[in-house]
């Protein structure tokens, strides 16, 4: 049998589900500069940063903490005006995650911040949807929306955003599927959004949250009981209680993990810190995510299943289990799952035909 190693022989052809991408967390420096040229948007004097892309990308590399990585992704999506801005920010990240053999993905985008600066929903809607279109005919890349509301705003701000006519015509019509809960975590808990939850839940959308990223677990506690997601956005301090640790495995509950962001906004020292063994023999179910990519070192998707591996040494089972956990909690059809397994099946065939069963 010829030997084999798993991120170079197996990792870069697995077909892969992303379901933890802010789209305007893909925005690079470089588009970014082109985008504020173009629009005519004043980016900050005061801050060096903002010199060029060279400058922004270095100070990419040094965050605190989520909230100072935050305030640099808020000023980055003022450049965003234009529908045909945000088809080209969610082409560049479409084109790229395909070369990570990304077949299926989740997208976050934040209506609040954008409706905010006055840019209405349908332009940014019209954007998103040419892309989406676009992927799935060129790139066989299928996507669905996850509109997110932001937890640092009072919830009674995210209940009325979400009643607005525009948002109600984009779920009533299928074009957005699901709604997610993101920015600053501390301070700002999951049950404060109870409401907005139960009436995306009366329209039957799917749901998830960010829970357990900085927080801590009563968080995910929360996301879970208060707002009844299906998925968990991070969810690395799950293992701090073993009683939620268990339920979560039980019920069957996908956390969509983001190791190099946790690395990026200092939430741990390396990869090898986070709970990622503990989750596999607990038999707790995630996905593996990129967040920021653009933000946190240019690393999308497929740099992230590779730093899994660096850290924890999977077995090609256990890489097959990870894969078949984000096709099955995927947001798409059934037929587009069946298309996966059948892909996945073929990869992991193949390669146990060439290195042996578990070589
Ligand atoms: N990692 C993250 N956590 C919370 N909100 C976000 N918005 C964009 N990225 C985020
Ligand atoms: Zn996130």
């Amino acid at each position: 049998m010829a030997s084999s190693n798993i991120e170079e022989d197996l990792l870069p052809f697995l077909p892969k589900c992303e379901h933890h991408i802010h789209i305007e967390g893909a925005l690079t420096p470089e588009l970014l500069f082109t985008l504020a040229k173009k629009n005519n948007i004043t980016l900050p004097t005061d801050d060096k940063a903002f010199t060029s892309p060279a400058t922004l990308t270095e100070r990419y590399r040094h965050f605190a903490s989520l909230d100072d990585f935050l305030h640099y992704y808020y000023i980055g999506m003022s450049v965003l005006i234009t529908a045909a801005d945000f088809e080209a920010l969610a082409t560049s990240y479409f084109s790229r995650a395909a070369r990570d053999t990304v077949r299926h993905a989740d997208v976050f985008f934040d209506p609040q911040a954008h409706l905010s600066r006055g840019v209405d929903y349908p332009t940014l809607l019209a954007g998103l949807s040419a892309a989406q279109s676009h992927a799935k005919q060129t790139l066989n890349l299928t996507s669905e929306l996850v509109c997110c509301f932001l937890r640092h705003l009072p919830a009674q701000a995210s209940l009325a955003t979400f009643h607005l006519p525009a948002l109600q015509a984009s779920f009533a019509s299928g074009a957005v599927r699901a709604i997610g809960l993101d920015s600053s975590e501390a301070g700002f808990p999951p049950h404060l959004f109870a409401d907005l939850y139960a009436d995306a839940r009366a329209l039957g959308l799917n749901l998830t949250a960010h829970a357990g990223e900085e927080a801590p677990p009563e968080y995910i506690r929360s996301a879970l009981d208060d707002l009844h997601v299906s998925r968990i956005d991070h969810g690395r301090r799950l293992p701090e209680d073993p009683e939620l640790l268990a339920r979560v495995a039980a019920q069957g509950t996908l956390l969509t993990l983001c190791p190099i962001s946790n690395v990026f906004l200092r939430g741990v020292g390396s990869v090898s810190e986070l709970p990622v063994r503990e989750f596999l023999d607990a038999g707790v179910k995630f996905s593996i995510n990129s967040d920021d990519p653009a933000y946190f070192g240019g690393n999308y998707i497929g740099e992230n299943y590779a730093a899994v591996q660096r850290a924890f040494a999977l077995s090609v089972g256990e890489w097959e289990g990870v894969c078949r956990a984000a096709i099955e909690g995927s947001w798409c059809g059934e037929g587009r799952k069946g298309e996966m397994r059948g892909e996945l099946e073929r990869v992991v065939g193949a390669w146990r035909a060439k290195y042996g069963d578990e070589a």
